[in-house]
């Protein structure tokens, strides 16, 4: 079974990129070309909308990114019908060939999550290439997803130190041994890492670093060495390509970054006319927004745009 670390090493150096564009589609703002008529309230033809949207952003960023990030929460709003638009956006997708991060911060206890991990690492209508893991309910809660993930020759991202603003109430805590909660986890995942690592020096256990910490993620990097790290919190959030050094290995790889609002959304800079753009020139928008994004990650990596 090939490595799935392997797998997307090499996929970015083929394509020269760290970039993952999330697929977080908010009806609100998609403009009328695209939504034609979709009802955000609703749902009225949300299925139609969120696919035709999904799949002028995968035309307009595929040569950019290394994957695409679907956020389960926008689909599952409209129940069946988002869930419907996301299995038609895995497919389009894949006929792109781009790997597919289903970002859906799923943990529960074993049997519960061994049909998740099924659900997202298996062969079913909304399963991907890699899926986040919420590792709250301790090994038991993830362990199904690592076995699947080494199974299938699949990836699995590991929430550790998160981008928002107030993961530090939990992933900080200070241990009685002394070090924080998540450092303790970071050692536990390089454990679980190890097990699986290919040629490159990475395994199919990957852990989720937010952009806004980058101080966090010089320590983390030491500690776990063959965890690929999903870096969210570049563009929106304020993670800004400047502080991203610490993320990536001597090599300026071991990491890829993920952006949504930033590129999805780029084309609402024009203005509140922003509504009335044709396909052609959000398309444009977009396209720009993700060279511009890779580049920007390029240059921190060390690697010299094309
Ligand atoms: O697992 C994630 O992708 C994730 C982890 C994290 O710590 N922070 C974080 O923002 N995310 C997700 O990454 C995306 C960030 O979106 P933007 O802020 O628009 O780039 C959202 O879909 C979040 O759910």
């Amino acid at each position: 079974m090939s490595h799935f670390g392997d797998r997307l090493i090499e996929e970015g150096r083929r394509k020269r990129t760290a970039l993952v564009v999330g697929l977080d589609p908010d009806l609100r703002f998609i403009p009328e070309a695209i939504r034609q008529g979709a009802d955000p309230e609703t749902g009225e033809g949300a299925e139609e909308a969120i696919f035709a949207f999904n799949r002028v952003v995968i035309d307009a960023v595929a040569e950019h990114v290394v994957a695409v990030k679907p956020q389960l929460a926008y689909y599952e709003i409209y129940g069946a019908s988002g869930i419907t638009a996301l299995e038609r956006t895995i497919r389009y997708a894949r006929s792109k060939g781009l790997l597919v991060l289903n970002d859906a911060k799923r943990g529960d206890i074993g049997p519960t999550s061994a049909a998740y991990a099924r659900a997202f690492l298996g062969d079913g209508p909304i399963a991907g290439d890699m899926v986040t893991v919420n590792p709250f309910l301790g090994s038991d809660g993830y362990m199904p997803f690592i076995e699947t993930a080494e199974a299938a020759g699949k990836g699995v991202f590991v929430l550790l130190k998160t981008s928002n603003p107030s993961s530090g109430e939990l992933q900080d805590l200070k241990l009685d041994g002394g070090g924080m909660l998540y450092m303790k986890l970071a050692e536990e995942l390089e454990r679980l890492a190890a097990r699986s690592i290919g040629l490159h020096g990475y395994s199919c256990v990957g852990a989720v670093v937010g952009g806004t910490y980058p101080e966090e993620a010089r320590a983390i990097r030491t500690a776990l060495k063959s965890a690929i790290f999903l870096v969210p919190g570049y563009g929106a959030q304020g993670g800004s390509a400047d502080s991203l050094r610490p993320f990536f290995d001597a090599r300026g790889e071991g990491a890829i970054v993920s952006s949504s609002r930033a590129i999805l959304y780029a084309y609402r800079n024009v203005g509140e006319h922003w509504s009335s753009l044709s396909e052609a020139e959000i398309s444009r928008a977009i396209g720009e927004e993700a060279s511009r994004a890779k580049d920007a990650i390029n240059a921190v990596r060390g690697l010299r745009s094309q």
